[in-house]
């Protein structure tokens, strides 16, 4: 267990790490949150100015904390629970035992968040991902067949060759070394001209296009394509993908968005918890001891039903049970879908293409259903083999994913039965918690028929299906082919100097408008974004020793198609 300013070398030695440095923005918000210049200020005139946070999940907390830092007054509206999908839950037979039901594992490379993950004094440790360095051991099952191992080299050598074709087909069709290299050393302009060249070429074509295309993949067969899905790389399977952009892929694998993942200890939830808490030793305006927490005398304000301009110009914000505020800036951090499904939000605040935009976001559905265990009986061995009697497992049966969380030898020990997305995801939607957990259950058994796995669970399932919650509506977003152009319009936003007055005081940020959504990283670099946004609007700046997004988005900005 460490904390994440003590990571373990990464194995590339001496070479710099590989950073979330997106290749749309390569704009290295780490260092622009570590500069002792800070982000930016407003003028005293505006201190103690109120400034409308629409969700309390990461982004919106991250902004909210921001912009109290320069002296602003943030009022965050929260629908439900302050965390948003980074949310844990308990066990109620064992209330320390938690499980994440939305974001549960964070790549080393999510700088941006780390930074607010080490400022509130988080924990973490390596995620058991398939494979990986602390997970005993894995099996992959497929057609029937299984596949125990405890390293990589232990799998049939068919499970390599998938790896190199992977591996040639990103390195053939999308320079992934020469792009990973650039990102390690923050080399903006090979990474945009590398990017620049392939959004055009490939903006049309889906992760499964991409690979079916691929000389590598073509020579490997079918049979290759079809274990690649089940198998993956990284976090385990990636064919409920399949349809979506081939770009969105790459952004994950070249910045390691998919590997070296931690947990946080005690729960994901505690991020968000710590930013509402958290009390920064410097601040503009308020006393020391103020915290977003104290600052909303320990609740946020409720869930907000409609926006829209009042007469003298400020923005209007209406709770679902009546209280009315205005404000001279708000930003948004809920799924942009809810900006008209659920909020009644006026048409004239955004332009008829931000609208497209918004609206076409396409969602990921996604399942979790986890059970508490006695113990962690998974690392006993089978006498037989001397083999662990149970592993992380990846099957192409319904559970698709089996994660095996260990809190130690004498503490209750945790199994996500199954952890899928889209079809898969909608395959248990109609389903309540113990039917999902039954069914799961049997697909473990064809797997580990000697293994009494019900024999060991206590207390209640606990499963989420986030399609099925109407503050989400789907877990994140992916976007898909064609899609570039509304990603752009949504990202930028925030730096338009020459939107008419009537569409100006409204920010979006959050997982949705982020460019590599589905990561916490994404969420917060759009918190900053409209925290730039906001302090343009009140009359701010940054210092020039520490330029902001908005400063830097004209020169390396993702380009445009239209
Ligand atoms: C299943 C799943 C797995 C994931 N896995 C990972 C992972 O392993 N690693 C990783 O880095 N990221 C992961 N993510 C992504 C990560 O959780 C998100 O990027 C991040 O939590 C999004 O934060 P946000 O603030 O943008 O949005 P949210 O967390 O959705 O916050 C928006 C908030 O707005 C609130 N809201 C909605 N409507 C209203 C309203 N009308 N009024 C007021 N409030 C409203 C919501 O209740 C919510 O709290 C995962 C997400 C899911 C769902």
């Amino acid at each position: 267990m460490t904390a994440v300013t003590e990571f373990p070398s990464d194995g590339a030695a001496k070479q710099p790490p590989i950073t979330m440095l997106n290749p749309d923005f390569p704009f290295s918000y780490d260092h622009f949150l570590a500069h002792p210049a800070g982000l930016g200020s407003v003028p005293e005139e505006m201190y103690g100015t109120e400034v409308a946070v629409v969700g309390g999940g990461v982004s919106g907390l991250v902004a909210a904390l921001e912009l109290m830092k320069m002296g602003l007054k943030p009022v965050v509206y929260e629908a439900d629970r302050v965390g948003g999908r980074l949310r844990s839950e308990s066990f109620a037979a064992a209330k320390d035992v938690t499980v994440d039901l939305g974001g549960m594992r964070f790549p080393e490379s999510s700088k941006a968040l780390y930074h607010y993950i080490d400022m509130v004094g988080l924990e973490t440790e390596a995620f058991p991902n398939p494979l990986s360095e602390v997970t005993p051991s894995t099996v992959v099952e497929l057609g029937g067949v299984k596949h125990y191992a405890e390293t990589p080299a232990d799998l049939p050598e068919f499970f390599t060759h998938v790896a190199d074709a992977w591996r040639a087909a990103v390195e053939d069709d999308a320079q992934f070394l020469e792009m990973q290299t650039a990102i390690r050393e923050r080399d903006v302009p090979t990474i945009k001209r590398i990017w620049n060249e392939l959004v055009p070429r490939m903006d049309e074509q889906t992760f499964y296009g991409f690979i079916a295309a691929s000389d590598a993949f073509k020579k490997a067969g079918f049979a290759a394509r079809e274990a690649f899905g089940q198998v993956g790389f990284g976090t385990g399977g990636w064919d409920t993908d399949f349809p979506n952009s081939i770009l969105e892929i790459l952004r994950v694998v070249y910045t390691d968005a998919d590997d070296r993942h931690r947990r946080i200890l005690g729960g994901a939830q505690r991020l968000p918890e710590g930013l509402w808490a958290y009390e920064p030793a410097e601040m503009k305006h308020w006393p020391v001891g103020t915290s977003l927490r104290s600052l909303h005398n320990g609740a946020p304000a409720g869930e907000v039903r409609r926006i829209r301009r009042a007469e003298n110009g400020d923005l209007e914000i209406s709770e679902r049970w009546g209280r009315k505020a205005t404000y001279k800036a708000a930003i948004t951090s809920c799924q942009s879908w809810l900006l008209s499904t659920r909020i009644d939000t006026e048409e004239a605040l955004f332009s008829p293409e931000m609208w497209m935009a918004l609206e076409r976001s396409h969602y990921m559905q996604s399942s979790k259903t986890f059970v508490m265990v006695d113990r962690p009986f998974w690392k006993d061995k089978d006498p037989k083999t001397g083999q662990d009697v149970m592993s992380m497992t990846l099957t192409d049966r319904l559970n698709r994913a089996t994660y095996l969380l260990d809190d130690g030898p004498d503490k209750p020990g945790v199994i996500l039965l199954s952890y899928t997305w889209n079809d898969d995801a909608m395959k248990w939607l109609s389903l309540d918690a113990t039917q999902r957990m039954e069914l799961m259950l049997h697909s473990l058994a064809q797997i580990y028929p000697g293994v009494d796995i019900a024999s060991h669970v206590v207390g209640q399932p606990i499963t989420v299906s986030w399609e099925s919650d109407p503050n989400f509506m789907g877990a994140f977003k992916a976007n898909l082919p064609g899609h570039y152009r509304y990603q752009q319009r949504l990202f930028t936003h925030f730096a338009k100097d020459d939107l008419p007055e009537h569409q100006r005081g409204i920010f979006l940020a959050g997982d949705d408008i982020s460019w590599t959504a589905g990561w916490a990283e994404g969420a917060v670099q759009t918190g900053l974004n409209a925290v730039w946004g906001v302090m343009k609007h009140l009359g701010g700046e940054c210092s020039p020793e520490n330029p902001g997004p908005g400063e830097l988005l004209g020169e390396y900005g993702p380009i445009s198609l239209d």
